[in-house]
């Protein structure tokens, strides 16, 4: 039995960082996904390992499910609507699983993506022989919400070949599953992100998982609808950067200076409301579009200012800011910053000359463009063979 499952990454419109304080955040699921299949060996197949396949990397990874067993006897066979958090004492027998495999020093980022693998697939399925392979379109660490695309498509896959869901396995393409599977998928993820992350939101969960353009606040999530066209170019500095690494220094930041970080926090909180109110509220004519495009273009600005106030701007965010500007384009950080990608809104009425013409002037400074569908789907499985 095999299984493929697919989810999306995102891009965060307002209040990155903020929101893992409690302020409400808003952000789109993007159409660039991250594929995990999942396969039980057959009893001809004589496996006896949990095999993970980082195929775009070129990676492999294995442990004997006997090495597993010994590690952590009292996983698996638990599917419950509250999963359990990895304990201190379990990160360090799983931080010792990982380590065995000598992940190349290159990709040592990787391990906490591999040591959230292994919690969520022996929580689920305890030491079951298994071959899990990941492919990504997203690019790893960049603010695109890899880690939760990663969590997400593997709780997906996870669920779908437990017992305790019930899906039509006849059905070759793509499916979504009901309500209370998608919560149960939500929070195994948001398990796998407290892994890599250290203290995350959900927000990036939430919306690899459901799809669309909510708004997010204290684990609430609200679907949001527009009718404004909403085009967004995603620049990457290609500067890497550490979510885990970012998320903290905000928190110290935070209990320096405590008074003046809750005013930062709850301005983005405004900041981030204003926003979600503009982009639902119903749009008549062109002049409409545009008078909205021009309070959400200074909404950007002023929550890239509360961010760079939070510590989590770069040099490489302010060029691409800079550069954007000379075309009164702009332009904010999206995800954790310290780098990674940035966000520009493209008006409508903007011509495609001048788009190109911004494109070609980011990416002469070494920075990669892309502009992304927003607001799509969510998380989906598929029995079909993987390709
Ligand atoms: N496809 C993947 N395969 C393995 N690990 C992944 C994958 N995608 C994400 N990760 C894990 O998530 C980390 C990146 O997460 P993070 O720093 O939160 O940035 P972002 O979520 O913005 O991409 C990677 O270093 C890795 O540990
Ligand atoms: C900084 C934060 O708001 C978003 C992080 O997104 P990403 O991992 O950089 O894609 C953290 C969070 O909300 O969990
Ligand atoms: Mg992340």
């Amino acid at each position: 039995m095999e299984v493929r499952a697919r989810a999306p990454g995102k891009i965060i419109l307002a209040g990155e960082h903020a929101v893992v304080h409690g302020s409400t955040a808003v952000a789109a699921a993007i159409d660039l996904y991250t594929y995990v299949s999942l396969r039980f060996p057959t009893p001809a197949d004589n496996e006896d390992a949990l095999k993970l396949h980082l195929k775009d990397l070129g990676l492999e990874f294995s442990w004997p499910v006997g090495k597993i067993k010994e590690v952590l006897p009292e996983l698996g066979g638990n599917v419950t609507s509250t999963p359990p958090s990895c304990s201190l004492e379990m990160m360090k027998a799983i931080a010792s699983l990982v380590e065995e495999q000598n992940v190349p020093e290159a990709n040592i980022g990787l391990a906490s993506g591999i040591s959230a693998f292994l919690w969520l697939y022996t929580s689920v399925h305890g030491n079951k022989p298994a071959t899990a392979v990941v492919t990504s379109e997203l690019p790893l660490g960049s603010g695109l919400g890899s880690s939760a695309a990663l969590c997400v498509a593997l709780s997906a896959a996870l669920l779908a070949l437990s017992d305790s869901v019930k899906l039509d396995f006849s059905d070759q393409g793509w499916q979504v599953f009901g309500d209370s599977e998608l919560e149960i998928v939500n929070k195994w993820a948001f398990e796998g992100e407290k892994i890599i992350h250290g203290k995350p939101s959900g927000i990036d969960n939430t919306v690899s998982t459901y799809g669309n353009l909510i708004k997010f606040k204290s684990g609430e999530l609200t679907l949001l609808k527009t009718n404004m066209p909403l085009k967004m170019l995603v620049t990457n500095t290609k500067v890497g950067r550490n979510t885990k690494a970012l998320v903290a220094s905000v928190s110290e930041r935070t209990l320096r200076h405590s008074s003046a970080m809750t005013s930062v926090f709850n301005a983005v909180d405004s900041i981030s409301n204003e926003l979600a109110a503009i982009i639902q509220s119903p749009v008549s004519d062109d002049l409409a579009i545009t008078e909205k495009e021009e309070k959400l273009e200074e909404l950007i600005e002023m929550n890239q200012g509360l961010l760079q106030c939070m510590g989590v701007s770069h040099a490489s965010i302010e060029t691409v800011i800079r550069t954007t500007l000379k075309y009164k384009l702009s332009t904010k950080l999206t995800g954790a910053g310290g780098g990674g990608c940035v966000l520009t809104l493209l008006p409508s009425l903007l011509s495609g000359t001048v788009v190109d013409k911004v494109i070609a002037e980011l990416e002469s400074c070494g920075f990669q463009c892309l502009i992304a569908g927003i607001g799509g789907r969510g998380v989906e499985i598929s029995f079909g063979s993987s390709s």
